[in-house]
């Protein structure tokens, strides 16, 4: 799957990752009212309609970008409807040939982690048969646990020819309380980056490994020094836009082959039209105000590598 994500890349010349974390307050009042006269104000109603302002996002999009984000706690907020507009979703983007980075941020002790390894990336036995659960490309792990809690990921990854970002230095104001801790003089996000290397050694594609790594956009420093740490890894970079990251501060996340990082943007995209610069498209254009962002965020993003080249 690591081959593929470059493959998109390289194709749509977009090392960026759209992130759908709809909430019900985005869903603007035409699709709103339309679910709701279907399935009523009701945890059903409201996931119809973020599964259908999804669907509109990914239709105005899924050409320009490489990969989306679906982040499940937006959906898991409906509960059990919400879920399985996330599941229509992952499986929605996969028909496009999107690759799909399932936001989970998962991770536990060994048994536990298996199971969420295979609900999300793998295939669970019910007797003679197997069955795929939500089946995402890549998923976000936790490494809070340690190597005992990340191997069922990595173990299933490689069967199923899959891929991890592993959380090393997270984009919010707060991350630092501990992941910048210094332990004997290194701060633990490096300490973990080295991990997220090792991790990845037995687990490459051609260049680049499958077990990747999230450093947010709002810590260029950081990201810099970092790449370097990780040469191989595939960096996953949120924070651009509604958190303040902008393409300029990006460059050191990327290789000199002009990958090793992935740009998500989440609200700043899908929420674009009420934004005051994409105004003009109304509520009912919402879509269209969304690919309008996805070309000024490639842009973006393309313009400032260029300058550091
Ligand atoms: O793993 C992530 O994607 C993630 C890690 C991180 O350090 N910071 C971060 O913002 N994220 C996720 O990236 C998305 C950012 O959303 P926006 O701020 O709206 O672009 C959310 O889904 C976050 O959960």
């Amino acid at each position: 799957m690591i081959q593929k994500l470059i493959q998109k890349i390289q194709k749509t010349h977009a090392p960026i990752v759209v992130g759908l974390d709809p909430m019900l307050s985005y869903v603007p009042a035409h699709i709103q009212k339309r679910a709701f006269e279907e399935h009523g104000e009701t945890l059903e109603g409201a996931a119809e309609a973020i599964w259908q302002y999804n669907k509109e996002i990914v239709d105005h999009v899924y050409d320009l970008i490489p990969a989306v984000k679906p982040q499940i706690a937006m959906y898991e907020q409906f509960g059990i409807p919400g879920l399985m507009a996330f599941k229509k979703t992952v499986d929605y983007c996969k028909s496009k040939d999107l690759v799909v980075i399932g936001d989970i941020k998962r991770g536990d002790i060994g048994s536990t982690s298996a199971a969420y390894a295979v609900g999300h990336l793998g295939k669970v036995k019910v007797g003679n048969n197997s069955f795929a659960g939500f089946d995402e490309d890549f998923v976000t792990v936790n490494p809070y646990l340690g190597t005992d809690g990340v191997k069922p990921f990595v173990d299933v990854c490689k069967e199923e020819k899959k891929g991890l970002f592993i959380l090393v230095k997270t984009s919010n104001p707060s991350s630092g309380e501990f992941q910048d801790r210094l332990i004997d003089g290194r701060p633990l996000y490096e300490l973990v980056g080295e991990q997220v290397a090792k991790w990845g050694e037995d687990c490459m594609g051609d260049d680049y490994s499958y077990v990747g790594a999230v450093v947010g956009a709002t810590y260029p420093e950081q990201g810099k020094v970092l790449r370097k740490i990780m040469p191989k890894s595939f960096i996953l970079v949120p924070g651009y836009g509604a958190q303040g990251g902008k393409g300029a501060d990006l460059v050191h996340f990327f290789n000199e082959d002009g990958l090793g990082a992935i740009v998500n943007s989440s609200r700043g995209i899908i929420a674009a039209y009420k934004q005051e610069q994409y105004a003009k498209y109304g509520e009912e254009h919402f879509a269209e105000a969304s690919r309008a962002a996805v070309e000024a965020m490639i842009a973006d993003i393309g313009t400032a590598l260029e300058r550091a080249k």
